[in-house]
C-alpha cells in the first residue's frame, strides 16, 4: 500500500503529534491516558467480497489504514502501542496492562478498557479462553501476586491487605449488579461522587476474595449472568458494558489506623454498532440504541476535554459517569481499541481510530487515596449473611446491659463495644482468609503467613481484654445510674427498668389500630399502638398539660412539632439510649440491618448506605434530612416510630 495521508484525518494524525511535541512535561501528579490498538486476525468468513485486510500495522506503535476516498492512499497512525494480528494475549497484557497495576498497592486507582467495533476482539482481550486467558485473569492473578509480595515485605509488617472484587454491567442504561443471582439483578443502582470525585455505586455487592479460586467462584457465575445475544456481526455479541472493580485496601493495624485504598476498574464496553449491519431489530435495536448513544456520550466527553470546556458531559450517559475516573479523573488509564481488519468494518475502524486519536491527548490526575480510621479498622461493606440483624443486634445491646456512659472523653461505652464487635469480625475472618490462603500456599511464603495468623490471634486476644474492661466499666456505670435514679422523686423512678419488664414488642412494621387504615395512618401507627397498650403507663414524665389534652394535636402525629411534643413525654435518658442505638445501626449497619427499621425499604436503606459512603458516618439521626428523599417531616417520623419500638425491645 502507497503510503499518503488524506488531509483530515492527517490533520488529527499531526494535531496529536503537535500536541505531543508542545506537551509540557507532565508533573508528578498527571499521567496522560495511554492508548494502545490491536488488531484482531483477518477471518474470510467476515469478507464476502474477499477484499483482503483494510488496515495493517506499520511498526511497533504505528498502523496503516486505506483512505476510502482514494484506495491508493493510506492513512497513518500513531499510538502508544500497537499489537499486530498475530500478537498473543501476554504481550497486550505486559506491554499495556502490567505496568499500571503497581499503582494499586499505593492507593493509587487503575483502569483498563477496551473499546472497539462489534465482532473486534474487545472480550477476546479482556476475558479471552481458557487457553487464551485476556486481561482480567491476568490481572486479577497478578494484584494476588503483588499482595502476597507485599505482605511479607518486613516494611509491611504492621499493614494488613484486604482484595475485594464487585461486578457490574450497564445494560440499556440501567446499572445491574452482576453477583447478584439473576432475578435479583435487575435493579437499577445509583451512581454517587464523593468529595474527591471518586465514582461509587452505593449497594453494589463486595465480596471479600483471598485467592484466585476465590474470584473465580464468584466470578464465573456472575459471568453467565451478562447480557449476550446474537447479531449478524457476532454470534456472542455484548449488549451490556461490564466493569469489573478490584479494589484493595492497605490497612495499619494500629492507631491511626491509616489505610490505602487502589481500585482497578476492568471494563469491557459493548461494540459501537451499525445496525443496518447487524440486522437488529426489536429488543437488539433497543440495546443497540442504548449503546450507541452511551459511546456518542462519551466521545462528547473527549472532546470536551481536549478542548477545556468548563461542562464535560459526564452525567449524560451512565457509562461516561463511570468512567469519569478514567477520563479526566484521578485513574491511571490504558485504553485497548480493538480493531478488525476486514472491509465491512471499514468505517467503524476509522471511528474507532480517531475516538483513539483523541483520548490520547487526555491527561488524568491520579491521586493517592488515604484514609484515617478513627478508633478501628472497618469492614468492608459486604452483605453477609452472619452479620446480626438489626433487632438482634438491639437486642444484644438490651442484654448486655450497656448504657450511654461516657466512660473515655467524647467515646461513649455503646460506641466502643460496638466498634471492637466490627473489629472483632474483621480480624477473625482475616485469619480465616489466611488460614485458607496457607492451604495453597508454597513452603517459603507460609512461615510469614504464619507470622500474620499469630498477630492476629494476638489481636483477637487483646480486643477480648479490652472488651472485658468495657463491659466491667459500663456495669458500673449502669449500677450508678440505678442508685442515682432511687434517689430521684417517685414519678421518675418508673422509667427504664419498667418500660422494659412491660412493654409488649411492637410489631417489626408498623400496624395500624385505627381503620381504615390508609398510608398516612400508617405513618403515626406507633404512636396509636402506644396510646392503647401498657406503654403508655410505663412512659414517665407524661404531661399531663393542655398539648396532650388536646385533641387535634394528637390527630397531627407528624413533623417536628408533634416530634418535640413526643419526646417531652418520654424519660430523656431512654430517649438518649435509643436514639444512640438507631445512630450506631446507621452508621454500621448492612442493608438488611436498615431495611429492618420502621420506615425504611429497599431505597432507602441504598441511600443511607450511599451518603455513609459518600460523607462518612451520622453524627446524629437528623443528618438523614441532608439526603434526597428524606424531608425534615420523614426523618421525625422515622425517629418517632424507630424510637418507640426500640424502647419497646
Ligand atoms: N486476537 C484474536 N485472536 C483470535 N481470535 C480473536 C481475536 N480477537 C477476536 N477473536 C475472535 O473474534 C470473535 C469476536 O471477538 P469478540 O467476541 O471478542 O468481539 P467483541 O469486540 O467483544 O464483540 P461484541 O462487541 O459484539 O461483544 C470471537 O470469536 C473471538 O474469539
Amino acid at each position: 500500500m502507497e503510503r499518503k495521508e488524506k488531509p483530515t484525518e492527517l490533520a488529527m494524525a499531526k494535531r496529536v503529534s503537535i500536541f505531543e511535541a508542545g506537551l509540557k512535561k507532565p508533573q508528578a501528579s498527571t499521567a496522560r491516558v495511554r492508548v494502545s490498538v490491536r488488531l484482531r486476525p483477518y477471518m474470510s468468513q467476515d469478507d464476502e467480497k474477499n477484499e483482503g485486510p483494510c488496515v495493517r500495522g506499520t511498526g511497533g506503535n504505528s498502523l496503516e489504514i486505506v483512505n476510502w476516498r482514494n484506495t491508493m492512499e493510506t492513512m497513518q497512525y500513531q499510538f502508544d502501542a500497537f499489537y499486530g494480528d498475530g500478537s498473543s494475549q501476554q504481550e497486550v497484557y505486559l506491554g499495556s496492562v502490567k505496568p499500571v497495576l503497581t499503582h494499586l498497592l499505593s492507593g493509587q486507582n487503575a483502569s483498563i478498557f477496551a473499546y472497539g467495533p462489534t465482532g473486534a476482539g474487545k472480550t477476546h482481550t479482556m476475558l479471552g479462553s481458557p487457553d487464551q486467558p485476556g486481561v482480567i485473569p491476568r490481572a486479577v492473578r497478578d494484584v494476588f501476586q503483588m499482595v502476597r509480595e507485599q505482605s511479607v515485605l518486613p516494611s509491611n509488617e504492621e499493614w494488613e491487605f484486604t482484595t475485594t472484587m464487585s461486578y457490574l454491567e450497564i445494560y440499556n442504561e440501567k446499572v445491574l449488579d452482576l453477583l447478584q443471582p439473576k432475578d435479583l439483578k435487575d435493579q437499577d443502582l445509583p451512581i454517587r461522587e464523593d468529595k474527591d470525585k471518586n465514582i461509587l455505586i452505593p449497594g453494589l455487592t463486595q465480596k471479600l476474595i483471598s485467592s484466585f479460586t476465590d474470584f473465580e467462584n464468584h466470578f464465573i457465575p456472575a459471568s453467565q449472568n451478562r447480557t449476550v445475544a446474537s447479531t449478524k456481526l457476532n454470534s456472542r455479541s455484548s449488549r451490556s458494558h461490564t466493569v469489573l472493580l478490584i479494589k484493595v485496601v492497605k490497612s495499619l493495624r494500629r492507631p491511626p489506623f491509616r489505610q490505602l485504598t487502589g481500585k482497578l476498574y476492568l471494563i469491557d464496553l459493548a461494540g459501537s454498532e451499525d445496525n443496518r449491519r447487524t440486522g437488529n431489530q426489536g429488543i437488539r435495536l433497543k440495546e443497540s440504541g442504548a449503546i450507541n448513544s452511551s459511546l456518542f456520550v462519551l466521545s462528547k466527553v473527549v472532546d470536551a476535554l481536549n478542548q477545556g470546556l468548563p461542562r464535560i458531559p459526564y452525567r449524560d450517559s451512565k457509562l461516561t459517569r463511570l468512567l469519569q475516573d478514567s477520563l479526566g479523573g484521578s485513574a491511571h488509564s490504558v485504553m485497548i481499541t480493538n480493531l478488525a481488519p476486514e472491509f465491512k468494518y471499514y468505517f467503524d475502524t476509522l471511528t474507532a481510530l480517531n475516538f483513539a486519536a483523541k483520548s490520547k491527548q487526555i491527561i488524568n490526575k491520579p491521586f493517592t487515596r488515604e484514609t484515617v480510621q478513627p478508633t478501628a479498622l472497618k469492614r468492608p461493606r459486604e452483605e453477609s449473611p452472619t452479620r446480626m440483624p438489626a433487632k438482634k443486634k438491639m437486642e444484644a445491646q438490651n442484654i448486655s446491659g450497656e448504657v450511654s456512659t461516657e466512660s473515655a472523653p467524647g467515646v461513649s461505652v455503646s460506641s466502643r463495644s460496638s466498634h471492637n464487635e466490627v473489629y472483632d469480625g474483621s480480624v477473625m475472618e482475616r485469619l480465616l482468609m489466611l488460614e485458607k490462603m496457607m492451604m495453597g500456599t508454597p513452603e517459603r511464603e507460609r512461615l510469614a503467613l504464619l507470622k500474620t495468623v499469630q498477630q492476629s490471634r494476638k489481636e483477637i486476644q487483646e480486643l477480648r481484654e479490652k472488651q472485658k474492661e468495657l463491659e466491667a466499666k459500663a456495669q458500673e456505670a449502669q449500677s450508678l445510674l440505678a442508685q442515682q435514679n432511687t434517689l430521684q422523686p417517685s414519678n421518675s423512678s418508673n422509667a427504664e427498668g419498667k418500660v422494659k419488664r412491660n412493654i409488649r414488642p411492637l410489631a417489626n412494621k408498623p400496624i395500624s389500630v385505627a381503620a381504615p387504615c390508609s398510608k398516612q395512618q400508617a405513618v403515626v401507627s406507633p404512636l396509636q399502638v402506644s396510646r392503647v397498650n401498657p406503654l403508655q403507663q410505663n412512659i414517665s414524665e407524661v404531661e399531663t398539660s393542655k398539648k396532650t389534652k388536646t385533641s387535634k394535636k394528637t390527630e397531627q402525629l407528624e413533623g417536628k412539632e408533634n416530634m418535640e411534643e413526643f419526646q417531652c413525654k418520654v424519660n430523656s435518658g431512654l430517649l438518649k439510649k435509643s436514639e444512640e442505638m438507631i445512630l450506631n445501626l446507621l452508621n454500621t449497619g448492612s442493608l438488611q440491618d436498615l431495611k429492618e427499621l420502621q420506615r425504611i425499604g429497599d431505597k432507602k436503606a441504598r441511600l443511607i448506605m450511599g451518603y455513609r459512603e459518600l460523607n462518612g458516618q451520622f453524627k446524629q439521626v437528623a443528618d438523614l434530612a441532608n439526603i434526597a428523599g428524606f424531608s425534615d417531616k420523614q426523618v421525625a417520623t422515622f425517629l418517632k416510630a424507630n424510637l418507640l419500638s426500640t424502647i419497646a425491645r
